[in-house]
This record gives C-alpha cells, structure tokens and sequence, in this order.
C-alpha cells in the first residue's frame, strides 16, 4: 500500500469518519521505540514471540499452528492476581516465572510436553515501562529454560490491582496424557520433591517467619517464587502413573481432588511426607506448621498414584530425573475423597481445613 492511499492525508478533500466516543489518540512513538500499548507490544512481547513461528509475529488477529500427527494438544489456563497469588511489590521476574512455571506445572501433570503460550496482562497505568521490562525480561529466561515461546495475547488497563492469565499449550503423544481417575483402591501414593517449602515462604514474605539463617530464608522464597515444574517426572509417567495431578491448593486438598476422581478413599502418613531441612527445622520449632505444610498449597510438585509394581520403575525415574519421588500412603476403599492424615503415631489427625479455596 502507497502512503497515498492508506496514510493520513487519504482523508483530504472527503468527509472525515465519524466516532461516537473520542478514543485517546495513539501517542507519538507509538512505534517500536514508543511508550504506548502497540509500542509496548512491539518492544516487550515481539521478542518473545519470535522463535514460534506459529505466533506469526505477533503481526495478525491470531496465532495459527498444528499438532503433529500422532500427538495431541494439551491446553491449560492459569490467572494469577496481585495480592492473591504473588504480593504487589515482588520481583516482576519472579512473577513472570511463576505465571509461566504453574501452567508447566499442569502440562507436567498431564505428562505433557511445553510448545507455546498466550497471555494476557491488565496492569494498573501507573505500572511504567521499566516493570514491564523486568517482567518480559523474567519470561524470556525461562522460555529459553523450558522450551516454549509467546503465541500471542492481549493488553489491557485496569483500575484494580495487576492481574495477569497464561494459557499453556503441550504436545502429548496420542492417548497418553495423564489421567486422574485410573486409579484402583489399592494403589499407592507418590509425591515429587518436598512439600511445605513455599507456604512457609510465604509466611516469611509476609514477616510472621524468621526461619533458621539466611539460607533457608532464601530457599523458601525461592520455593515460594520460582516453583519447579516436573516436566521430567511428568513424561516419565506415561504408561506407570495410574491419576495425577499438580498440588497448588494443598497437599491434603489436591489428594482430595484425585481420590474423589478415582472414587476411593486416601490415606496420607504425614510422618513420610518429604519436606527439606528448613521446613523440618521449623516444623521442630513450632509444630502447628506441619499442617500449614500439608494444607499451605503451591508446591507446584506432581502427586500420583501407581500399583506396588511400580516401585522399581519410579526409583529409576527419580534417579534420572535427579528430582525425589517419595511414597506417601495409599488409596483406600471407602467414600470417594474422604482423605485420613496419620500423624507420626499413626493416629487420625483433625484438621480444620485442606487447602486454599478462593471462594
Ligand atoms: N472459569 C473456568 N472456566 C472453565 N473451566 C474452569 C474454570 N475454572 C476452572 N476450570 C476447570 O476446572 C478444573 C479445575 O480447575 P483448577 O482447580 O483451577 O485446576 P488446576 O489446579 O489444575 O489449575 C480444570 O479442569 C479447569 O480447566
Ligand atoms: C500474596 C499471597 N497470598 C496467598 C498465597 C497462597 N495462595 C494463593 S492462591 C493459592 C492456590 C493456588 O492458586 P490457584 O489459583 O487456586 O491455582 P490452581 O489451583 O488453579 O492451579 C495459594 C496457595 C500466595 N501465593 N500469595
Ligand atoms: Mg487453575
Ligand atoms: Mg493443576
Ligand atoms: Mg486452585
């Protein structure tokens, strides 16, 4: 197209359109190097969508890709809200790499493999350039790290406080994404990693933890911050685990979710639930933590199911994987999702709630 025909002096010598509402002129510099939303656009998010083809450059309405044949495409949407999820004033990478990390999360544990991503930001005005910059800056890094790249998205403003949705595309060989009502009433439970790190991370960000030494201060923010997607585990999976799921809401919560699914009964002995040094140490010191532990949520490690056969096989896959897998209990005959935590004596604990509910 010629400025002549599609530029602003097209209009001279005819009648200008006619808006019913005035909408805000797009600033100068709008452009690459500019300040507003396509400016915006085109220095933060281009980038990150230019080694997926399927994104085309951010330059269309919409991303166009394929699933190759013999595989499927697994899809999964996670939000996350200032205040709710990650505090206000939190690292903008560290937020990015949670944001991107809890939708790996729900790939792994449909033992998908990461392809690409679609997000959409609403960020307050007074948000400048330089969050945005630290924010895209944190994506970039982990979509190098994980394998995945920017589809698309949208941007908008937002008068409450900033709130952020990623939906994640994975590939998963035909018929083998993970389900999580497979399960028999007998099979055994399995965690990955530990659990309870990040809801004591976050009473430490909220001040109402001092741990033990600066070292374990840092690695339950980190938990906190930057969870561990096993992506690994999750592939490892196929064809062993018999339901899966990611815990975000609580150990005791999303084992809930899995046993109500298969339609047995749980039992959870607290005593073998993995947990690192730091959150031992302050269980040691206060022991009313070992349930904010169990029930804290987003552990973002995957908790599964699998026959006694298993047994040999999940050692192997924690070996090469480098990422712990523990047993944890066992599903029981019984009413579907009735959950028994077993405290170290073996008896019954009560607890007051499982997990996080938002509503
Ligand atoms: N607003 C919604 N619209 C459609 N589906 C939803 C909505 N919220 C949750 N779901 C679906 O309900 C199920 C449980 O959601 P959720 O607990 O958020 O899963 P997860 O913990 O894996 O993110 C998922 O299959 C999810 O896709
Ligand atoms: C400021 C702040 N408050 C509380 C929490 C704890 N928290 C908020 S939402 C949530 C559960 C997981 O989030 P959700 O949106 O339910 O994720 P999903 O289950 O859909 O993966 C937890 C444990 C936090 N991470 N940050
Ligand atoms: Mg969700
Ligand atoms: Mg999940
Ligand atoms: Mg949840």
């Amino acid at each position: 197209m010629s400025p002549a025909s599609c530029g602003p002096t097209s209009w001279r010598g005819r009648t200008p359109p006619v808006t019913t509402t005035s909408p805000p002129a797009e600033p100068a510099g709008a452009g690459p190097s500019g300040s507003g939303e396509f400016g915006r656009i085109a220095r933060f998010f281009k980038p990150l969508a230019a080694g997926f083809a399927g994104s085309l450059g951010l330059a269309n309405d919409a991303a166009v890709f394929g699933v190759p044949e013999g595989q499927e495409l697994v899809v999964t949407m996670d939000a996350m809200v200032a205040g709710i999820h990650f505090l206000p004033d939190d690292p903008p990478a560290d937020i990015a790499a949670k944001l991107l990390r809890v939708n790996l999360s729900d790939l792994a544990a449909m033992a998908a493999e990461p392809l690409a991503y679609t997000l959409a930001t609403a960020l307050p005005k007074s948000l400048g350039d330089d969050w945005l910059a630290a924010f895209t800056a944190g994506l970039a890094a982990d979509q190098a790290r994980f394998g995945i790249g920017l589809a698309g998205g949208d941007s908008v403003s937002t008068s409450g406080p900033v709130t952020l949705s990623l939906t994640a595309f994975g590939l998963v060989p035909r018929g083998r994404a993970l389900p999580r009502k497979a399960a028999h009433n007998d099979d055994c439970l399995f965690v990955t990693g530990t659990i309870g790190d990040a809801a004591l991370g976050l009473a430490v960000a909220l001040g109402t933890l001092a741990p033990d030494g600066a070292e374990s201060r840092v690695h339950l923010l980190d938990r906190l911050r930057r969870p561990e997607p096993r992506l690994a585990v999750g592939r490892g999976l196929r064809g062993l685990a018999t339901a899966c799921i990611d815990v975000s809401d609580g150990l005791v919560a999303d084992l809930a979710h899995v046993a109500e699914e298969t339609g047995c009964a749980a039992l959870l002995e607290s005593a073998a639930v993995p947990m690192s040094d730091a959150v031992r140490s302050a269980i040691g010191k206060d022991p009313a933590l070992l349930v904010t532990a169990l029930t804290g949520g987003d552990d973002y490690e995957l908790l599964f199911t699998a026959p006694e056969s298993a047994r040999p096989d999940l050692a192997r896959l924690a070996a090469d994987t480098g990422v712990p897998i523990t047993e944890i209990g066992r599903l029981t005959p019984g009413a579907a999702g009735e959950v028994t935590v077993l405290d170290a004596a073996g008896n019954a604990m009560a607890l007051e709630r499982r997990g996080w509910v938002h509503f």
